[in-house]
């Protein structure tokens, strides 16, 4: 079943403090259930692009379309319902409870969810964790290192079932088979579940298994 997001960005200019132009995208379409993998050097504004798909971009203009809802031009309560509603994301150490378990923290999508589903992210979360080798239920993610908090936050994207997944250097905190594994698991959500997938990362393996690569340089669309 394809599940996934149609993008069409136009003319996506976001910036920083005082006024600096910190990226300029000027279009960018995808098809759902495409991989597209962001690469570039470091400072080159790759997680700058993730935060703005997401809405998350403090200054942006232009247009970010998903599935016909606009996301720049809404209000940033607009911005968090839909992101709530519609994006996984899998960002580096994304706002963890520390208080709560794994599970706890990977099954936070069904708080938002209407009733009936959820059970089934629940379910979904504690699947995913022991995909991912992660102790549900044991000890408070306070605890965790690096790489097994970085796999809760993707057990958490994955339970949301959401049709758009934004990752932010997945595999960075990762060995290199536990990296595999989730390229795996995302390539598989893109391709077996139609769900459109934005990687930024300097993993060349990750980056070879995308369907398309966006190369970023110092702010710009460099290929
Ligand atoms: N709010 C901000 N105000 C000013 N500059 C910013 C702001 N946020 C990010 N930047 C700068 O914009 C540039 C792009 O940052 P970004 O984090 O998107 O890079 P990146 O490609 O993800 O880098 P890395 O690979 O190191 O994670 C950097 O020079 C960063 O310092």
């Amino acid at each position: 079943m394809a599940r996934g997001a149609t993008l069409g960005l136009r003319d996506l200019v976001v910036t920083g403090e005082s006024r600096r132009r910190i990226l300029d995208v000027p279009e960018l379409d995808l098809a759902p259930g495409t991989a597209l993998g962001i690469s570039g050097p470091s400072g080159a504004g790759k997680s700058t692009l993730l935060y703005a798909l997401a809405g998350m971009a403090a200054q942006m203009t232009g247009r970010i379309d998903w599935d016909g809802t606009e996301i720049v031009a809404q209000t940033p309560a607009g911005r968090a319902r839909f992101r709530a509603d519609r994006i996984g994301m899998i960002f580096q150490d994304h706002l963890l409870f520390e208080e709560l378990s794994a599970l706890g923290n990977a099954g936070l999508p069904a708080l938002y969810a209407p009733k009936a589903q959820r059970r089934a992210i629940r379910d979904r979360a504690a699947d995913r964790l022991t995909r991912l080798g992660i102790d549900a239920g044991a000890r408070r993610v306070a605890s965790f290192s690096g790489g097994e908090r970085q796999r809760v936050v993707v057990a958490r994207a994955m339970a949301a079932d959401a049709p758009i997944l934004l990752a932010d250097e997945p595999t960075a905190s990762l060995h290199r088979e536990a990296a595999d594994a989730l390229a795996d698991d995302l390539m598989a959500a893109a391709r077996d579940e139609g769900r459109t997938l934005v990687c930024g990362t300097h993993d060349e393996r990750l980056l070879a298994r995308m369907d398309r690569t966006l190369r970023i340089a110092d702010g710009r669309v460099a290929e």
